[in-house]
């Protein structure tokens, strides 16, 4: 892996300046440090040079000068002259006077003193600064002046010496004073005057000295100065110091300097600035480095990050990644093929592909990898299937593409594999969902849909039909009323069984929602097989339920439609079932129809009635008849009963009988019910000593808001609630008995009076009239129309009668078409009778009229009756 730390880190300003610049402007400084010491120091080996140069010179000025006293000297000790008047006699006027030796000598040749000294060592003559004298030389020189004479008479040559004359020095020259003619070295140097010439060393003759020999500031000290830049030290003859000439002496180094320092100032500069330049370019170069290196750096950290990404992308997914060489041979397996199928690497590496992954039926991918592979193109999404360690079959989802090394050559495919198996089974499962019932495990609509239009599709042109047979459970919405939706669930799962336990397995049999199957019954030769499979179907569901230990017991409608011809639509054969399942229905439950097309105008005749009766209750067409209940006992019209009329603008006077069960199937009878309610209410306030009786459809009497409904009206009427007489049927009483119950004396505790019509028809339960607080019993019109004194309705209206006496309940006979039928009522102890023979039902104010004929001739006609 490529790790950026490979790369220095970047220099900061500080860092260059202490890196760069400072070890720069270091070498620098010390190269001119070294240049300028070097300058010096050469400088002052020059001027030490010059020092020891201008001491030699300064010595050989001495010794010259001293040479130069002695041959002055010379010049006149040996000399004819001198020998006569200085020797052998001693002549002043000569010396002196004559000027020989006088003047001269200090100011011609410069010498301050001029002696003349006998054999023995007596001062024959002094010269003084040119002025003879009387003196004695060795008290003017004290020290050192008897040894040199000593030492030139062994001398042929003059002899010299530095000696000390007072706070002076002198430059001193002894010879023998000899005639020119004779060998000194013939004559014994004792017997022989000496003349001695002295030459101070005074600051004159020093500096015609210096002058003479480029010395400047040439003087003498006896003692040497402190800091003297040079000096020659001067010493007697007998060792002793004497004091130091000193000079300044030339400084040729230090001359030097001022002409080198221009050029080496410029090339200072010129050094610093290359520096400078250098500096910059380097800091450029750093500068232009760094940021290659953060380049670098950051490319470094992008791939690393990549790579790391990579490595969690492929480690986190269910993604293995593979290699093949050229002949599709696994060359490679990331860490996550043994992770997802438990087979180690190294028992797949070498195979070929194909002998790991395996066709998987019903989809291309193996067909396409082995075109794409061996085309050597790139492929994706190619489903295949492999085997896992536990050799279980597993689906996966290839992707590859051909890969080239660098000089593009082919060498082999790499791509990744997924294991899609979960994917593969969800989606399975989620497609199941979405054609199935949850519920049921039965075909939901839409399979339904596709299984039909494949039947029929298929079955185009044969010979069989398909039909559809359209189911619907009779009262299932009371079990989920009464026992609840778990118990209609189990109800239905249990139907589905039966359900398809009847069919064939080419056969589908769907649940299209809540209570509602459909079967399409395929290869069927003639209705009639679809109408055996419909009784199988009702037996089957006849046979008891067992639920939450419970036995339940539902019917089943259902309507057949057969496809016919080449009327192959399946929406349309669909409708038709249902249809033909609706007039099941009608019929009564429990029984199936098949469809024809009379059906469908029926229907269409419905829907049209439908459509009018809600206009109906906007447009004001509904309106109330009412018909009379004669008391026996008081002979007078006890009641009235609220009986609905519809005005059709086109059909006329509609009965009830042909809308109410419209009205229920819609709901519709809920709103028509409470205007019924109110305006019957309304009108008995008009007929105060009556009662006024209203229907309560079993649809009204199950609504949550009957009882408050009944409370407003009687409320915003003001009509007492014992007058108000609420008529159900034997029907609201089964299924729900304790709702039912719980209803009936929340309306009896209003103060209303119930009575139960239609006795007889339904299930006739003694059980309902003890159980429930009834006031009123009203029999049949049936049993009225049918009855003599000895046939069975006979029998039966006495028997009721007898019953509703026993309970202490009113019975009102229906029907009472004729005197006999009231003259029987009457004598077995009916309370009241309605009937044609009394009355028809009639509008309000007809009955008004009725009342009032009634009360005037009522007696007259219950006499007739009796009579
Ligand atoms: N053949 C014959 N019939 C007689 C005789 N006396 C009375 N009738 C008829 O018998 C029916 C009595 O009403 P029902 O049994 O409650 O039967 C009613 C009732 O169940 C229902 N109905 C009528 N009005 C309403 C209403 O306002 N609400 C509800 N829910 N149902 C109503 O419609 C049914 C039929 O009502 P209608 O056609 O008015 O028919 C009425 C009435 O006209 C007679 O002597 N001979």
């Amino acid at each position: 892996m490529f790790s950026p730390q490979v790369f220095s880190r970047p220099i900061s300003g500080e860092r260059f300046t202490r890196r760069i610049v400072v070890p720069m402007a270091g070498i620098l400084i010390v190269a001119i440090v070294v240049v300028l010491g070097f300058l010096f120091v050469s400088a002052d080996r020059q001027n030490k040079l010059e020092v020891e140069a201008s001491t030699k010179l300064a010595q050989t000025a001495l010794t010259v000068k001293t040479r130069e006293v002695a041959r002055n000297l010379k010049d006149y000790a040996v000399w004819e002259d001198a020998y006569n008047n200085l020797h052998l006699k001693v002549d002043t006027d000569w010396a002196a006077t004559d000027g020989n030796i006088g003047a001269n000598i200090f100011e011609g040749l410069g010498y301050e003193m001029a002696f003349a000294i006998n054999p023995s060592g007596k001062t024959v003559y002094a010269v003084i600064e040119g002025a003879p004298q009387d003196m004695d030389a060795f008290s003017e020189i004290p020290s050192g002046l008897k040894e040199l004479l000593a030492k030139s008479r062994n001398q042929t040559e003059p002899v010299t010496g530095m000696l000390k004359s007072g706070d002076n020095v002198l430059i001193v020259a002894a010879t023998a004073i000899l005639p020119p003619s004779v060998d000194r070295t013939s004559v014994a140097g004792d017997s022989l005057s000496t003349l001695v010439f002295a030459k101070r060393l005074n600051q004159s003759f020093l500096g015609r000295m210096g002058e003479e020999y480029l010395l400047s500031n040439l003087r003498f000290d006896t003692v040497e100065p402190a800091g003297a830049a040079a000096s020659v030290h001067l010493t007697s003859s007998d060792g002793r110091p004497l004091g130091a000439i000193t000079w300044t002496p030339a400084t040729p180094g230090y001359k030097l300097l001022p002409l080198l320092a221009p050029p080496l100032a410029i090339a200072v500069i010129i050094l610093g600035a290359f520096s400078v330049l250098v500096v910059r370019n380097i800091q450029r170069s750093t500068q232009a480095l760094e940021a290659s290196a953060k380049t670098v750096e950051a490319y470094a950290q992008t791939l690393q990050e990549s790579e790391a990404r990579f490595k969690d992308v492929a480690e986190a997914s269910s993604d293995w990644i593979w290699e093949c060489d050229p002949r599709l041979q696994m060359m490679f397996l990331s860490t996550r093929f043994s992770e997802v199928t438990g087979i180690a690497a190294a028992n797949v590496l070498g195979k070929a592909l194909s002998q790991f992954f395996q066709s998987d039926s019903g989809n291309d991918g193996w067909t396409r990898l082995l075109q794409e592979t061996a085309e050597r193109h790139a492929f994706r999404d190619l489903r295949c299937l492999y085997k896992d360690a536990s050799g279980a079959t597993r689906v996966c989802r290839l992707a590859g593409r051909p890969s080239y090394n660098a000089s593009g050559v082919f060498v082999g495919f790499r791509g990744t594999a997924t294991d899609i198996t979960e994917e593969v089974e969800a989606q399975a499962r989620a497609s199941h969902l979405a054609l199935h019932d949850a519920l049921t495990g039965l075909p939901n609509r839409v399979l339904f849909r596709e299984r039909l239009n494949a039947a029929l599709t298929s079955n185009d042109g044969n010979l069989s039909r398909v039909s559809v047979i359209c189911l619907d459970l009779d009262h299932f919405k009371e079990v989920n009323d009464t026992l609840g939706h778990g118990a209609g669930d189990v109800l239905l799962r249990q139907l589905s069984q039966r359900l398809l336990g009847c069919v064939r397995s080419t056969d589908t049999v769907a649940r299209l929602g809540g209570d509602e199957f459909a079967i399409i019954q395929v290869g069927i030769n003639q209705p009639l097989e679809s109408e055996q499979l419909c009784r199988r179907l009702i037996d089957v569901v006849r046979a008891p339920f067992e639920i939450e230990e419970q036995e339940l017991h539902v019917g089943v409608s259902l309507g057949i439609a057969v496809c016919e011809g080449s009327d192959n639509d399946p929406e349309r054969l669909l409708k038709n079932a249902d249809i033909a399942l609706y007039r099941a229905k009608q019929a009564g439950r429990a029984t199936y129809r098949i469809f024809e097309a009379q059906m469908d105008l029926e229907l269409q005749e419905r829907k049209s009635l439908e459509h009018d009766l809600r206009q109906a209750m906007l447009k004001n067409q509904l309106e109330l008849h009412y018909q009379p209940l004669i008391d026996i006992s008081t002979k007078k019209v006890a009641a009235v009963e609220a009986l609905i009329r519809w005005r059709h603008p086109t059909r006329g006077i509609v009965s009830p009988i042909d809308f109410i069960p419209l009205a229920e199937e819609t709901n519709l009878i809920v709103a028509i019910g409470e205007w019924v309610l109110e305006t019957a209410c309304r009108q008995a306030l008009e007929w105060p000593d009556l009662r006024v009786a209203v229907n309560l459809s079993p649809i009204q009497f199950r609504n949550r808001e009957l009882v408050e409904v009944v409370k407003d009206v009687l409320r915003r009427t003001g009509l007492q609630p014992e007058r108000l007489e609420l008529e159900i049927t034997e029907s609201v009483l089964i299924n729900d008995v304790s709702s039912a119950l719980a209803t009936l004396t929340a309306l009896k505790e209003l103060g209303v009076k119930i009575a139960m019509d239609d006795f007889g028809t339904g299930y006739s339960s003694l059980g309902y009239l003890n159980s429930f607080p009834f006031d009123k019993i009203k029999i049949d019109k049936s049993f009225i129309g049918g009855m003599s004194d000895k046939d069975k309705s006979g029998a039966i209206v006495k028997s009721v009668i007898s019953l509703g006496q026993s309970l202490n309940m009113v019975t009102t006979a229906e029907g009472v078409e004729t005197a006999e039928q009231a003259t029987f009522l009457k004598a077995e102890g009916c309370d009241q009778l309605q009937g044609y023979f009394f009355s028809r039902p009639v509008a309000a104010e007809e009955l008004t009229r009725f009342i009032c004929d009634w009360n005037d001739r009522g007696y007259e006609m219950t006499a007739d009756v009796a009579a």
